[in-house]
């Protein structure tokens, strides 16, 4: 079991598209999206916890037993959390962050396992997903090095907050992941598909 770093589950964000908490939604594996994003995260990091928008939700998530990590200023995006969490993890004296969001119920600990393996190679660079089909970066599956911590925070306080434009600016570890693992599910709609087809 990796302790060397840090993992966090994103919880943050209005939820404004699904309207309602996506954390909450009921995962085919009859857990909530959050515990299966919890519990896949588990299987590559000893220590996970929560980043979430809301200060009054500090303490402990009572459905994972993990700690919540609230953004320092609420809904100003992921990279908000991940400047957060990236303290904390140097605060620990840990290497890193591994990054994933609620909202991607096809991630399994299997696809995580190949980010940590490449991060086992190069762990001074950021190594994160990327989608086969556009080549397309996702940000929020990532494994972000405490060494960038003063930059993380001035992306955080930065008028764009662009985790998807920075990352292409930094040296990165890109590692293919087919595009149905990486699918977000922001809507009723991509609820649905997520469901087993009757
Ligand atoms: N910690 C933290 N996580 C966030 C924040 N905004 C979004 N996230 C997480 O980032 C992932 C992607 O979120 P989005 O789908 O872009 O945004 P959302 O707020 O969940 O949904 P919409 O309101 O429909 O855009 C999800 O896991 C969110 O929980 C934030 O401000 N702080």
């Amino acid at each position: 079991m990796n302790s060397r770093l840090l993992g966090i589950v994103l919880v943050g964000g209005r939820s404004s598209r699904m309207g309602t908490d996506k954390a909450k939604l009921l995962h085919p594996s009859g857990m909530t999206f959050l515990q299966h994003a919890v519990g896949r995260m588990r299987e590559v990091c000893g220590q996970v916890c929560i980043s979430g928008s809301a200060a009054e939700s500090e303490g402990t998530d009572a459905s994972t037993g993990c700690s919540i990590l609230p953004d320092p200023v609420a809904y100003r995006g992921p990279v908000t959390g991940i400047a957060a969490a990236v303290d904390l993890a140097a605060q620990q004296q840990q290497e890193g962050c591994f990054v994933t969001p609620v909202d991607m119920p096809d991630l399994t600990a299997e696809h995580l396992r190949g980010l940590l393996h490449r991060w086992d190679q190069f762990p001074e660079m950021i190594v994160c997903a990327t989608t086969e089909n556009h080549n397309s970066i996702q940000p929020l599956v990532a494994i972000y090095p405490t060494r960038l911590q003063n930059e993380l925070h001035q992306l955080a306080h930065s008028d764009q907050r662009s985790l998807f434009r920075w990352i292409r600016t930094q040296p990165y570890q890109a590692v293919p992941l087919q595009q149905t693992a990486c699918k977000n599910v922001n809507t009723p709609t991509d609820l649905e598909d997520t469901l087993p087809k009757r």
